[in-house]
């Protein structure tokens, strides 16, 4: 069934487990994504990101994932990615999202307490979790010197403050990782330090954005179909294996399912320049991303929660 995000997040935080938070922006990657999370027992965050917003429509989306949702056994978040503004949580809240995140972390802090606390207010009044952002997601290169990345990098105390001014159900915080497919050059830095400082001062659930993998696996059948993926990079397994005994509770993958879905597409249509039935060129794309989401499930302990 549908329901609210911070009880499925404050479990996992207290438990050792995350959750996967897949981006959707149709019907084939969300029939994926409950499929599995069905036959895997896990329950799962589905996020509508702006994007997908102006691709599918917010209602649309809505309609489709609270639809399907009630008609699974496993718990099920219907999660606002990246909320640009209170006008737009506003549209996500009258929709029936059951999650909504804030993002106001490009403004200054004092901005984004005050936005933030408007959203906390709003969503709370009408039981909906809300996750807000402190730091900026900015992959470190090898060549940028982490002291100049720092000011990227979530401040330990400065999360712990700005969780008491807001009311906040979770935090994401910037510890090295960035959105998208190249995620700096060889083995992207990730501060584990500085998330255990963090987790040590804030008891919620921690969010982690920019999490995809990239997969090597998806990454070599990509580039046998042509697609230039070369230097495309991901987070390490171990990484996010080590990041979630220290407060990881929620663990964003938008890329990775994008990587699949374009792996069954190419591969169909290069492979069989005669075929034209959307439903084996998208159902191609449909089967790899269920096995990205199985594989994303098992690395994040997910797999029985429900
Ligand atoms: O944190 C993420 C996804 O990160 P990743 O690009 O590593 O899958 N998201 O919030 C998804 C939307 C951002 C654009 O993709
Ligand atoms: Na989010
Ligand atoms: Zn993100």
């Amino acid at each position: 069934p549908l329901v609210v995000g911070k009880e499925v997040l404050d479990k996992a935080r207290r438990e050792g487990y995350a959750v996967p938070s897949f981006n959707t922006n149709n019907l084939e990657i969300t029939q994926a994504i409950l499929e599995v999370a069905e036959e895997l027992k896990a329950p799962v965050f589905i996020q509508v990101s702006d994007g997908a917003r102006k691709y599918a429509g917010m209602e649309n989306l809505a309609n489709l994932v609270k639809d399907m949702a009630s008609r699974v056994r496993v718990p099920v978040v219907l999660h606002l990615d990246h909320g640009a503004d209170f006008a737009m949580v506003m549209q996500a809240l009258r929709a029936g999202f059951t999650s909504v995140m804030i993002d106001a972390s490009h403004h200054p802090l004092e901005e984004n307490v005050r936005e933030t606390r408007k959203v906390v207010e709003a969503a709370h009044a009408v039981g909906v979790s809300v996750e807000a952002e402190l730091g900026r997601l900015q992959g470190i290169e090898d060549n940028v010197q982490v002291s100049e990345a720092e000011a990227f990098l979530t401040d330990p105390e400065e999360a712990e403050r700005f969780v008491a001014e807001t009311g906040i159900d979770y935090l994401a915080i910037a510890i090295g990782t960035s959105h998208g497919a190249y995620k700096g050059k060889g083995r992207p830095y990730i501060d584990h330090r500085r998330l255990q400082e963090i987790a040590r001062r804030v008891s919620l659930p921690l969010v982690l954005h920019g999490a995809s993998g990239v997969p090597a696996w998806l990454k070599e059948k990509l580039l046998a179909t042509g697609a230039e993926v070369k230097e495309a990079t991901g987070i390490h397994d171990e990484d996010i294996q080590k990041a979630i005994p220290n407060g990881i509770a929620k663990i964003n993958i938008d890329t990775d399912l994008r990587l699949a879905m374009t792996l069954g597409i190419r591969e169909v249509v290069v492979g069989n320049p005669r075929e034209f039935d959307p439903r084996k060129i998208i159902g191609k794309g449909r089967d790899y991303l269920k096995q990205v989401i199985r594989e994303k499930f098992q690395l994040m302990r997910t797999v029985g929660r429900a």
